[in-house]
């Protein structure tokens, strides 16, 4: 049997932050942040934790699809900004959805951690030993951004997307993937550095919770391998960026998109775009596009389409999946 996505949805807080906003507690501009980035507004979280906003998608989900909660049988959810390390927020997640018979775990793979959640909820959809399960992006940024940056603070925001995976003779769901990382170069995007503080280490630097990026070594990683992540993945499916109907890449900078396109020879109008409503919502940036682009009836959910699902971002890491959705 195989996973097939059911259902998708999405949530932001209702608190909305424009670029004009942000002018008036820091030293920046409407035209810098739009021009630079596509950005013109973000969701920005005022009481509601990451495992709040998680847990309003999965009671979407549970609604769409009638399932009872103690039908799902694992929860997956892929954030930077969890509520705690311990709890999982994907426990939080099944306590407040009473999915009683779920486990639940988070994944940390930064703008790539909905496309290795997918990719791991699929292996355990087609070992045959699980036959619902849930797949969350969900982050609160606002916690870890350094509101005296205005380099980072203005292109970041909070969210949620998610999908529902039920056992499905139809199948493959994914037609290829190619997921990657590479440690070497973490350092270019980092937050929540703990180091030994005990009376028995030698403590070298200070904890640094704040998220920390090197803009220009993220954009240009982006540029030059994420492209090639994506021919070589099409390759394996033996599909081509015409077969394609679209292309959902994580919601970084509106510049990538274009740049994307034009280095892989795709139409720019496959390449579906929210940013300018959500900001950079790392890993929930690809499934709150993929929940809109179903909402509006873009993509239709009736196994007649094929997309592509590339994440990007800190660890380094990068992925993608092609899905027949
Ligand atoms: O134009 C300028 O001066 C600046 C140049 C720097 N910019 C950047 C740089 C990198 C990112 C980024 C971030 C992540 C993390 O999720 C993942 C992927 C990317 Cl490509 C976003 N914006 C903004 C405009």
């Amino acid at each position: 049997s195989f996973g097939k996505i059911t259902a998708v949805a999405h949530y932001a807080p209702e608190q909305v932050v424009t670029n004009e906003d942000l002018t008036k507690v820091m030293d920046t501009s409407d035209e810098w942040i739009k021009s630079r980035t596509g950005i013109e507004q973000r969701h920005i979280s005022s009481n509601e934790n990451t495992s709040d906003l998680a847990t309003k998608v999965g009671q979407q989900l549970l609604a769409q699809s009638k399932l009872k909660p103690e039908a799902i049988d694992f929860i997956i959810v892929a954030t930077i900004s969890p509520d705690a390390s311990m709890p999982s927020t994907a426990s939080l997640v099944q306590a407040k959805l009473g999915a009683v018979n779920a486990f639940a775990f988070d994944l940390t793979a930064a703008c790539s951690g909905f496309i290795y959640a997918l990719s791991v909820a699929d292996k355990l959809m087609t070992s045959g030993v699980y036959k619902n399960g849930i797949v969350i992006g969900a982050e609160v940024l606002s916690k870890v951004v350094d509101w005296s940056d205005r380099a980072t603070s203005v292109l970041f925001g909070d969210g949620a997307g998610g999908v529902l995976l039920q056992s499905s003779a139809q199948g493959p769901m994914l037609l290829s993937e190619s997921l990657k990382s590479d440690g070497s170069r973490s350092q270019s995007l980092t937050s929540n550095l703990t180091q030994p503080n005990s009376p028995f280490s030698k403590a070298t630097q200070a904890n640094d919770l704040f998220l920390k990026m090197d803009g220009r070594a993220i954009f240009d990683f982006a540029v030059r391998d994420v492209p090639k992540n994506i021919l070589e993945t099409l390759e394996k499916a033996e599909l081509n960026p015409e077969t394609v109907d679209y292309f959902l890449l994580h919601q970084a900078n509106s510049r990538i998109l274009d740049k994307m396109a034009r280095k892989i020879k795709a139409n720019r109008s496959k390449f579906l775009q929210n940013m300018q409503e959500y900001g950079n919502t790392s890993a929930a940036s690809i499934p709150i596009l993929l929940s809109e682009a179903v909402a509006s009836g873009t993509i239709k959910l009736d196994g007649t389409q094929k997309i592509v699902l590339t994440g990007f971002g800190g660890g380094l890491t990068w992925g993608t999946l092609v899905v027949k959705i």
